[in-house]
């Protein structure tokens, strides 16, 4: 599968996203932030940061942006949106939301690994509406949930 991409000028010079292992789900993105800065995100704060990517991402299919873990774990900072959703129309730059929840401050520079891009299928639905809830059909659950099936 192929995905046509444009890296714009603040991007040039930084990987792809790339899958770091052979069969990994997601490619990392990476900070598109000017050499030579460093980015603070404080504690409670949050900050949309750019990929200088620009793609186009083909019909039927979506991109998830994902906080990757190590970050999450490390240093409590993660996608505030996550899973941020790029539509296949979509031809603006994606930019990653990221919130410190960690008591420190982050610093971010330029390249580093900031979160993750799933490219995954979606299927377009249409509503068929129905007069009565009996018409949706009977099944074991139901109106249940919310703990229904116990702990
Ligand atoms: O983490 C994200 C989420 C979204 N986008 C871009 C791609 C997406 O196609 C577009 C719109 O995203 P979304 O539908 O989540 O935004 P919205 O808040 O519903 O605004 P809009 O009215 O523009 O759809 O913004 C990103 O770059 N990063």
């Amino acid at each position: 599968m192929r995905i046509p991409v444009h890296q714009l000028p603040h991007g040039l010079g930084l990987d792809l996203p790339a899958y770091a292992t052979a069969h990994a789900a997601g490619m990392d993105l990476r900070a598109a932030i000017p050499e030579g800065e460093t980015w603070e995100l404080a504690p409670g704060r949050r900050r949309l940061v750019p990929t200088g990517l620009v793609m186009a991402i083909p019909p039927g299919f979506e991109g998830q942006v994902r906080p990757r873990s190590g970050l999450a774990l490390k240093h409590g900072v993660t996608v505030l949106n996550a899973p941020g959703t790029i539509d296949a129309d979509y031809r603006g730059e994606v930019q990653v939301l990221l919130v410190n929840h960690g008591e420190e401050p982050f610093l971010l520079r330029r390249g580093e690994r900031i979160a993750q891009l799933l490219v995954a299928p979606v299927a377009a639905w249409i509503w068929v509406p129905e007069p009565s809830v009996e018409l949706l059909g009977d099944t074991d659950r139901g109106g249940g949930g919310y703990g229904s099936t116990g702990r």
